[in-house]
């Protein structure tokens, strides 16, 4: 399998080098040459593997023999076998038609660890393999950094700085990254919010000599082996959901701020597997909801939300969208990308728009309005949701229709956002693992949020 930029101007490369470059280095995004397409009979076959069979088979089509199966193989294992569950990403009957798949089993207590343990350990695979420096530059909301750092912490040949927005991340997002005290591991906290942090990176990864003589790789959804990783629990919550007797439109609801993940979602479908409705849920950052809903891709007022996580206005996966959207015309997503830059909007009307609407249905979840799901959730079902999660909920509860059954994706343990379940008087537990978090030293660098700023701090780190 080859990958090429949804910018057109990157020769196609395997899947190796599409890990190393990141971001394109025409400053695109790196998308499949072809998406590989699934038959039914195989679906079927799918149904019966493991989490991490499945894993195995679904990165194969992507990386063919470039990685040989029996080293893919131990990649896969490894990265599951650090999840505290055996299923991985168990999902949860609420009811006859509405399903919670949790992705909160592994290490961070986030989804994000599904693609970063298995990424982490590529990275490492890699450095060995091809004798390469990875120096990995991140930007997070959150949940990203802490996991990513976990994924690579004290891994020899492997340095990684992580940006995050200053006092914008829930408590215990901070400790989990800057309580880490491995010399490779380096935490920015930026005066700013998570578009400041993501626009630096990205400026810096555009910036070709500076990404090539400081070795910057990334562990950001612009990373395509993410968006795979992320692509495996789709199938295997559909195959439970199946398993389980759920009707036969089965939909996803995403909880949505970079485009990531719910872009995975899009990946499956687009393979094969046979989703209903794709729900987009945003917060009160809702960009991506209006574009759906009204064609317009217009960052608004940055707001803080109980669901910090998803407080972004400029999706970094976007643009890959935008490619399919636009049948795959590397020109013209270079123009719409080009025009945004300068008109910082987009619009889409007609049949754009109604493919747009056919391809996903979308809602902004209010801030109360979260709140009141995860009372109501806790009430009807005894079962506590975190705020993003709540978020995805809401709005299959919104957009669902009768006679369908929604998995809305669990992308987070409630006990990473307390501060929001606190104001329902709501009392949980922490795992220790988040427990014993609080007793321990920070370690963190409080930064301008400015190119300059973060240069001067990578070229001391890496
Ligand atoms: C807990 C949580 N839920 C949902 C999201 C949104 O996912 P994405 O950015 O892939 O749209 C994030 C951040 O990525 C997150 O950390
Ligand atoms: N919510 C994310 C934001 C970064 O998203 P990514 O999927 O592109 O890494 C976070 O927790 O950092």
């Amino acid at each position: 399998m080859q990958y090429i930029s949804t910018r057109g101007q990157v020769s196609p490369i395997g899947f190796i080098d599409a890990v190393l470059m990141g971001l394109a280095d025409d400053g695109g995004l790196l998308v499949p040459e072809q998406i590989p397409q699934v038959a039914p009979s195989i679906l079927k076959q799918w149904q019966e593997l493991t989490y991490t069979e499945l894993a195995l088979e679904i990165f194969s089509l992507y990386i063919d023999d470039e990685i040989p199966r029996a080293d893919l193989q131990k990649l896969v294992e490894s990265s599951y076998a650090t999840f505290r569950h055996t299923e991985v990403t168990p999902l949860q009957k609420l009811s006859d038609d509405r399903y919670v798949l949790e992705l909160f089993h592994g290490p961070t207590f986030a989804f994000k660890d599904v693609a970063l343990q298995f990424l982490g350990n590529l990275y490492a695979y890699v450095s060995e393999r091809r004798n390469s420096v990875i120096h990995i530059l991140g930007a997070t909301s959150g949940d990203t950094g802490a996991s990513a750092i976990e994924g690579v912490r004290g891994k020899e040949g492997i340095r990684i700085c992580i940006l995050h927005p200053h006092e914008k991340v829930s408590k215990v997002q901070e400790l989990q990254m800057t309580t880490v005290d491995d010399a490779n591991v380096l935490n920015l906290s930026v005066k700013g919010n998570f578009d400041d942090c993501q626009r630096i990176i990205k400026d810096l990864f555009a910036d070709i000599d500076f990404k090539h003589r400081y070795h910057l790789r990334a562990i950001n959804s612009i990373n395509i082996a993410r968006i795979l990783a992320q692509t495996v629990y789709y199938f295997y919550g559909y195959f439970q959901a199946v398993k389980q007797g759920s009707p036969a439109k089965i939909n996803f609801s995403v909880p949505t701020g970079n485009f990531g993940d719910i872009f995975a979602g899009y990946l499956a479908k687009k393979m094969g597997l046979p989703i209903h409705k794709l729900i987009l849920a945003t917060n009160e950052n809702n960009i991506l909801a209006r574009f759906v809903n009204e064609g317009l891709y217009q960052p608004g007022d940055f707001k803080e939300t109980y669901s910090p996580s998803m407080d972004i206005q400029v999706a970094s996966n976007f643009e890959r969208y935008l490619y399919y959207l636009y049948g795959e015309e590397a020109g013209i997503v270079a123009s719409l990308m080009a025009q945004f830059k300068t008109d910082g909007r987009l619009t889409v009307s007609g049949d754009i728009l109604a493919q747009v609407q056919g391809d996903f249905a979308a809602y902004s979840v209010a801030n109360e309005a979260c709140l009141d799901t995860i009372s109501a959730y806790h009430q009807t079902y005894g079962y506590l949701l975190d705020p993003h999660t709540a978020c995805g909920v809401t709005a299959a509860d919104q957009l669902a229709a009768p006679g369908e059954a929604t998995i809305t994706l669990s992308t987070a343990h409630p006990a990473k956002f307390d501060e929001a379940i606190q104001l329902r008087q709501i009392k949980q537990t922490y795992p220790p693992q988040i427990q014993a978090l609080f007793a321990k030293p920070q370690f963190q660098t409080v930064v301008d949020g400015t190119n300059e700023a973060i240069q001067a701090q990578l070229e001391k780190f890496f």
